[in-house]
């Protein structure tokens, strides 16, 4: 039967070293589900896929509608975990060019950075257009969300009164407490939640990626159901038999051994944010205490015209996980040419996929030989299902990983910090002291 595959043949591991974690993973796996470990208050989206609120998502899906009825453009505001699935999605499943063609509204993203331009370009090009947003914040007082939303807010309220304005904007929050739940409910929005014990990168499965993801005609039924049985399928706690709970082994492994960058690799334009919401997950989860692997990113082929030497020839310091799609979605044949002054016609009647499989596997025996340990993750298709399937995949690895690791998975101190300097910086009360010391330091 298709399925999801990790292979780590071709990543330079003994059987022997599988052996010596298989009780370390299982010790991982109880820890996870008997929720004894760091962070176990943040354990809810283990269960999501079966434990998620039916009404919710029947909401979700008649909100999604009538933004698709109504809608020109969708913003989705948000920073993260608040937005980075919902994109990955968008992006991994619908067509190259969206919002060229899309038969919904077009889609735009707002509040992931604090750029002034970016911000006013985007005001330029949905002007004269019907509007809806969905802003997202699980702590409601992420700055750059934050900022992004009074403007827009502000927009709409002055292109469509106060009264349409609360029927167009659409808030995911917390159930409970933080600045936007208060604004949500001051201001009369549909809300949606995201549960307390669902971190921001964990939340995938939520309203903070259903409703964006819904709203771009995807089948969320079908992304939950992936989700649904990747949770049965890497519940096994026998490390020889599940796959999911082998890639985290295999990372900790190559991690010991001063592997200490993972390279995620694609071959299809399409993935690129899978593998922006796969570095804040790893990044976030266990980058902490001195520890972790630093995930980075790579397009293939495009990227190896860039990066391609560093990763055959630099320090040696790094794996690659290539995220292999066997199917591509569509194809095109390469056709003979009577001149053939470019000399293609050796590849007359195969296909562009053909030709990418041939990158890929002349890649990956080439940084094998270099000294850089491949990983495979051979995914049959991108459809919603496979996809639901390795989002979960991802995660319930990273949860494992970061119990071997040592770490807490599911906290972020770090972050923090940055944070702290600049409110201190733009003067916010309650800052001074650090403010007066930092202004010194400038
Ligand atoms: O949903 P929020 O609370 O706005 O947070 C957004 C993102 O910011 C972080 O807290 C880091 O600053 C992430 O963990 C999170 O995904």
């Amino acid at each position: 039967m298709e399925n999801i595959k990790f292979d780590y043949s071709k990543g330079a591991i003994k059987q022997h070293e599988i052996q010596y974690l298989k009780s370390p993973i299982l010790k991982a796996h109880e820890m996870l589900h008997n929720k004894t470990g760091a962070g176990n208050d943040f354990l809810g989206w283990v269960d999501y896929p079966i434990c998620y609120d039916k009404d919710e998502f029947e909401r979700i899906k008649k909100a999604a509608q009538k933004i698709r009825n109504d809608s020109d453009v969708f913003i989705i505001v948000g920073i993260g975990g608040s937005y980075l699935g919902a994109r990955a999605a968008i992006e991994a499943l619908s067509h190259s060019f969206y919002n060229e063609i899309a038969d919904g509204p077009k889609i735009y993203f707002a509040g992931n950075n604090i750029s002034g331009t970016y911000l006013k370009h985007l005001l330029e090009v949905i002007e004269g257009k019907d509007v809806s947003i969905n802003v997202i914040s699980k702590s409601g007082t992420t700055t750059e969300p934050a900022i992004a939303f009074r403007v827009l807010k502000a927009y709409m309220e002055e292109k469509y009164g106060k009264e349409e304005a609360k029927k167009r904007i659409y808030a995911t929050t917390d159930s409970k407490k933080g600045a936007l739940r208060t604004l949500a409910e001051k201001e009369g929005y549909e809300t949606f939640v995201i549960p307390d014990d669902v971190g921001g990168r964990f939340s995938i499965f939520t309203p903070v990626g259903m409703l964006p993801i819904a709203v771009a005609g995807l089948d969320i039924e079908q992304m939950m159901n992936g989700a649904k049985d990747a949770r049965v399928e890497y519940m096994e706690e026998d490390l020889e038999k599940n796959m999911c709970y082998q890639y985290a082994a295999v990372r900790n492994i190559l991690y010991r051994r001063g592997k200490t960058i993972e390279v995620m690799v694609n071959y299809e334009p399409s993935l690129h944010y899978i593998a922006e919401w796969w570095k804040q997950l790893y990044g976030e989860s266990e980058g902490k205490d001195g520890k972790g692997i630093f995930p980075a990113a790579v397009d293939f082929s495009t990227d190896l015209h860039s990066m391609g030497q560093y990763l055959q020839d630099g320090r040696r310091d790094l794996f690659e996980t290539v995220l292999n799609i066997e199917s591509p979605k569509l194809d095109i044949t390469i056709k003979e040419d009577e001149d053939n002054l470019d000399g293609l016609n050796y590849l007359k009647g195969k296909t562009m996929d053909f030709v990418n499989k041939k990158a890929f596997e002349g890649t990956l025996l080439a940084h094998v030989d270099g000294s850089v340990p491949n990983l495979i993750l051979n995914v049959p298709k991108m459809n919603e299902y496979y996809f639901g399937k390795l989002i979960y995949f991802f995660e319930k690895a990273c949860g494992i990983s970061g119990y071997l690791l040592g770490v807490n998975p599911f906290d972020q101190p770090g972050v923090e910090s940055y944070k702290k300097n600049m409110f201190a910086l733009l003067g916010k009360p309650g800052y001074e002291e650090l403010r007066e010391k930092l202004i010194k330091r400038i």
